[in-house]
């Protein structure tokens, strides 16, 4: 990730080093000015060469604040966008298991350790240069006292070392608990209807998990912030240790200007060590945020820019000993869909029906090309899709899934925004006209019933102009009379458009609605009837996306 950040912002970067730098001469110019003035003598040099580079110094500063204020904006920028861009090109899978609370925290808390250290960057060399500058501006005024200095020095980093190692663990810890953490504030708002209604379940809600993880979170912020402060304080002790074991050598030395000059760079140096250690302890926390991101296996690689895979063209989808295994920690008997020997045909209208848990949406999510099948093969018109590359597999489907997301934007065939005219023709249809407007392919409202959002779900999907339609038990949440318009006039007018529907089903009396019907149990094809069985042998119309889309 930081050579990401170096490819990107490099010249940036750069440049705020070695203005940075530059600034930090010119600050230790000026203090070796003052310092060379003793017991109340005029400067060495000119008021004119001091006020000179006192202005160029100026105008340093403030080119330098300048630019690690831009570095700071980017550096947040590109993290948040490269993240988005790994999320986006991740597979689906490996986000399930990710879980939506820890991929909102590593977008809000680790986007801001992470770019909060790297925009640090240059603060860390312009003081680190102004230390080991002061440093060997020291060696140069006394090599004898440096020598003793140098030792008490070594002892503080060490110090430090084994400090910022305990604050990296408690770093850790932290965030876990922030996990956690969040995990329990998305069920308080997801459930916040549940708990406004039920005082004994919200009280439980609070005591046994918000209350608890907010306790866990506080112990450990508490153990970080402590590790923090207390090493800002040992900075401190240091410094004043330093300033003690110089004056001690200088008086042994019998130099008191000697001793001056030193305590003066030593008192001036304080803030640039202090800043170090400080830094040196962000970029400790933004390890362990770094490493948060690799744990979880977000490394999408498929690029924005890549051209979008065109769909195939089919006539048959085959599922040949497909199996599928949940991955689950600690699971002592994962469910197990399968071996699945299945043929979708182009044209069909297929129901997928079963018990509660029997596989139906794991299903689907094998035929959407979402979850990787951990043995057997797809094909298309015999040819074996391959999973690495499924891009194109994938662009045959539209779908609403039970736990769909309402996106504001309609797109249509070629991904771009819908025409407004056809969108409306599609409200229309699904009765949906006289509540939502849409401007620009964009719907005017998606604050709807649970029943209505799926209707405007399914006008997005049909716009997309997709060969195959997935829907997982889509007229659950309609009213009678339009779950029957669903069944008896939607689904057929999208066959008789060539379209394929794969829908998952509950409602028994409209199953002869259906081509085929595959029943699950327990993760296999239990039964799967026929309503017309020479299917196969009939030509199958090409989709018309004019008719569909009017
Ligand atoms: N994300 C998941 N992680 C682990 N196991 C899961 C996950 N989703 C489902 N399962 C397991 O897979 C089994 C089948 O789930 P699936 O959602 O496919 O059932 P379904 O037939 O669609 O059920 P329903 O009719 O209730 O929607 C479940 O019993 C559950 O044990």
């Amino acid at each position: 990730m930081l050579s990401y950040f170096i490819r990107k912002l490099g010249k940036l970067l750069l440049l705020a080093t070695v203005s940075s730098g530059v600034s930090a001469l010119l600050a230790l110019s000026l203090f070796s000015m003052i310092s060379q003035t003793k017991g109340g003598a005029s400067l060495p040099y000119s008021p004119l060469y001091y006020g000179a580079v006192w202005g160029i110094w100026l105008l340093m500063t403030i080119g330098t604040s300048t630019l690690l204020s831009r570095l700071s904006a980017d550096a947040v920028f590109q993290i948040r966008v490269s993240l988005i861009r790994r999320i986006l090109g991740t597979a689906y899978d490996k986000l399930e298991r990710a879980g939506s609370s820890r991929l909102y925290n590593v977008l809000i808390s680790d986007v801001t350790s992470i770019s909060n250290a790297f925009s640090e960057l240059p603060t860390f060399i312009f003081n680190l240069i102004l230390l080991v500058s002061c440093l060997s501006y020291l060696a140069y005024l006394s090599p004898m006292l440096f020598g003793v200095l140098a030792v008490a020095i070594g002892i503080s980093f060490m110090v430090s070392r084994t400090l910022i190692g305990k604050l990296a663990r408690r770093s850790r810890d932290m965030r876990d608990s922030q996990d956690a953490m969040m995990d329990g504030y998305k069920g308080m708002l997801e459930g916040s209807a549940q708990l406004a209604v039920d005082a004994a379940r919200k009280q439980h809600y609070y005591e046994h998990d918000l209350q608890r993880r907010a306790e866990q979170l506080r112990k450990h912020e508490r153990g970080f912030r402590m590790m923090w402060d207390l090493n800002r304080g040992v900075t401190v002790a240091l410094v004043f240790l330093l300033l003690g074991v110089v004056t001690e050598a200088g008086r042994r030395l019998g130099d008191q200007g000697l001793v001056m000059s030193y305590a003066l760079i030593i008192t001036y140096c304080a803030g640039p060590f202090g800043m170090v250690m400080n830094l040196l302890q962000q970029f400790a926390h933004a390890r362990v945020s770094l490493s948060k991101i690799d744990s979880l296996q977000i490394d999408g690689d498929k690029s924005l820019a890549a051209p979008v895979a065109h769909a195939p063209a089919w006539n048959t989808i085959q599922f040949s000993q497909i199996e599928f295994t949940y991955r689950q920690e600690g699971a002592e008997a994962p469910f197990v869909l399968g071996p699945l020997d299945l043929e979708i045909r182009k044209g069909e209208v297929i129901f997928i029906t079963g018990g509660n848990g029997s596989g139906k949406s794991t299903f689907i999510k094998l035929l959407l090309g979402l979850h990787e099948p951990s043995a057997g093969s797809i094909y298309i018109d015999g040819v074996k899709q391959s999973w690495a590359d499924n891009e194109g597999y994938r662009a045959l489907f539209s779908m609403v899934l039970s736990d769909f997301y309402l996106f504001g934007q309609v797109l249509d065939g070629s991904g771009k925004a819908a025409a407004d005219a056809q969108v409306v023709s599609l409200l229309e249809r699904f009765k949906m006209a006289s509540v939502v407007k849409v401007l620009g392919g964009v719907f005017d409202t998606v604050r709807l019933s649970q029943g209505q959002r799926k209707r405007l779900a399914l006008v997005s999907a049909i716009s997309r102009e997709r060969d195959i339609y997935v829907l997982d038990e889509w007229a659950a949440d309609q009213d009678p009379q339009y779950r029957r318009t669903f069944y008896e006039e939607i689904i057929p007018w999208l066959q008789q458009s060539g379209r394929t529907v794969v829908a998952v089903t509950h409602d028994d009396r409209y199953f002869p609605i259906a081509d085929r019907r595959v029943d699950f149990e327990a993760g296999r094809i239990r039964l799967e009837s026929n309503r017309f069985p020479s299917r196969t042998d009939q030509t199958v119309a090409t989709p018309d996306y004019a008719t569909v889309s009017a």
